[in-house]
């Protein structure tokens, strides 16, 4: 069967997590976590689902972005599209008029990524597979043909990328096993959103313990005082064994972000998160280098805008860890040149995941590192936030804080209906509600 696509409509669907704080941090005060949600259909009945995730205004502008991209896909066969993958991804990054709005960055980018996990989402569901398994079961070549290389050959050759997945063959077997009955590890963010109260960080983090948690982030950097007065309760609570990351959300300028840490050292966090600008990459390598002597690494990704700027970030030493997002680069295509370059130079991916969505999309990459590409679990983890994951048609499904492989074919990525018209912006029932208060 070809799959013809027929249609890509795409919808403005948002949360209103800012009412309860859920996901607040020292930049993003009052965030609802939102989607410009796309659906593909084809010929013969099958669709596909793909998001991007935002944080409520602006929704409506890669909604716009969205569909300008639209003229692309349809009329597209699936077939047509993966047999070729990489001229498809270069359609959609390239186009002579488009391109000017990005490139591969900012609001297009966000659309592309739309787009493109509503194609992978596709794919996945024409095979029966989940879409990790689809990646884990594709052979070296067939992989390499979904990247774009160009701008990484001076990092990565596609012979060097090639070399990695073949040699991670070996054992690959192995290790699907051990997922499917282990899961990847994961950490929690949703203990400790910047303006919770101390007192329901204190109940969030007993809970999480009893659950198995092990690993918790804290938001920081608006106030100096509050962060220590936080890090050295939840210190405190989860003890000097467990894993604290902390996160900035881009909050300082250079020096004030090396002395702010320093001044949290003694909470001994794993790493500091975004400390500045997400586009400062000798920024960040100034910080990396002033902050190692005090065992604190460098975390950022979550807006990198693209693999070129990841494969800086790589050649100048200016992180440990790589927080691949899988509604801001150009989907998976995108995200498996980021996990190759970060293989070479031996840096390992802890994947950005939360807001609405982003944890059902990316365990999928994450088992495929883990499987096919880095055959490690050392330093390595995958961010879990608990919000809104009951509005999917295939859930996350956590079991002693490790993420369990998904089953059902597809990239995670459908919602339910039901929510999705009650969260449409601004018509849906949740809205008007709130609007009428
Ligand atoms: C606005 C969002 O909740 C961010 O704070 C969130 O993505 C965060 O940076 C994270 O690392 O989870
Ligand atoms: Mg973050």
């Amino acid at each position: 069967m070809l799959h013809k696509i027929i249609s890509l409509t795409v919808r403005d669907v948002r949360f209103p997590t800012s009412l309860e704080q859920h996901g607040s941090d020292a930049m993003h005060t009052d965030p609802d976590y939102s989607a410009a949600y796309v659906v593909i259909d084809t010929d013969c009945g099958l669709k596909g689902f793909g998001l991007t995730f935002t944080l409520g205004k602006g929704t409506e502008i890669v909604v716009c972005a969205v569909e300008a991209l639209a003229g692309l896909v349809v009329g597209k066969s699936l077939q047509g599209i993966v047999s070729d993958f990489r001229g498809f991804y270069r359609l959609l990054t390239s186009d002579s008029q488009m391109r000017w709005l990005g490139p591969e960055k900012g609001v297009i980018h966000l659309a592309t990524a739309a787009v493109l996990n509503a194609v992978w989402d596709l794919w996945a569901r024409a095979e029966g597979k989940p879409l990790w398994k689809l990646l884990v079961d594709m052979n070296p070549k067939q992989v390499i043909s979904c990247i774009d290389f160009r701008y990484i050959t001076d990092a990565l050759t596609e012979e060097e990328a090639l070399d990695i997945l073949v040699k991670a063959q070996e054992d690959k077997q192995h290790r699907e096993e051990e997922m499917l009955k282990e899961g990847y590890p994961a950490y929690t963010t949703s203990c400790a959103w910047l303006n919770y109260p101390d007192q329901q960080l204190k109940q969030l983090c007993t809970d999480a313990l009893k659950s198995g948690w092990t690993k918790f982030k804290v938001k920081v950097g608006a106030d100096l005082q509050d962060d220590i007065r936080r890090c050295r309760l939840i210190r405190k609570m989860i003890g000097p064994e467990n894993t604290l990351m902390i996160d900035a959300n881009q909050r300082w300028d250079v020096a004030e972000a090396i002395s702010w840490v320093s001044s949290l050292a003694e909470f001994k966090p794993l790493w500091i998160e975004e400390p500045t600008s997400p586009d400062d990459i000798l920024g960040h390598a100034a910080i990396s280098k002033a902050l190692a002597p005090l065992g604190i690494g460098v975390a950022t990704g979550e807006q990198c805008h693209n693999r070129v700027m990841f494969k800086q970030f790589l050649q100048a030493s200016a992180l440990q860890f790589v927080q691949i997002d899988c509604c801001r680069l150009g989907s998976v295509n995108e995200n498996l040149a980021v996990l190759l370059m970060a293989h070479k130079f031996q840096v390992p991916v802890c994947p950005h995941a939360g807001g609405v969505g982003l944890c059902e999309l990316v365990q999928h990459l994450i088992l495929f590192d883990y499987i096919c590409v880095s055959a490690s679990l050392s330093n390595r983890m995958c961010e879990y936030v608990d919000h809104l994951h009951e509005h999917f048609a295939s859930p996350v499904v956590i079991h002693d804080a490790r993420y369990m492989p998904p089953k059902d074919p597809g990239y995670s990525c459908e919602m339910q209906e039901s929510s999705v018209q009650r969260h449409q912006y601004p018509e849906g029932d949740v809205w008007k509600q709130l609007k009428n208060k």
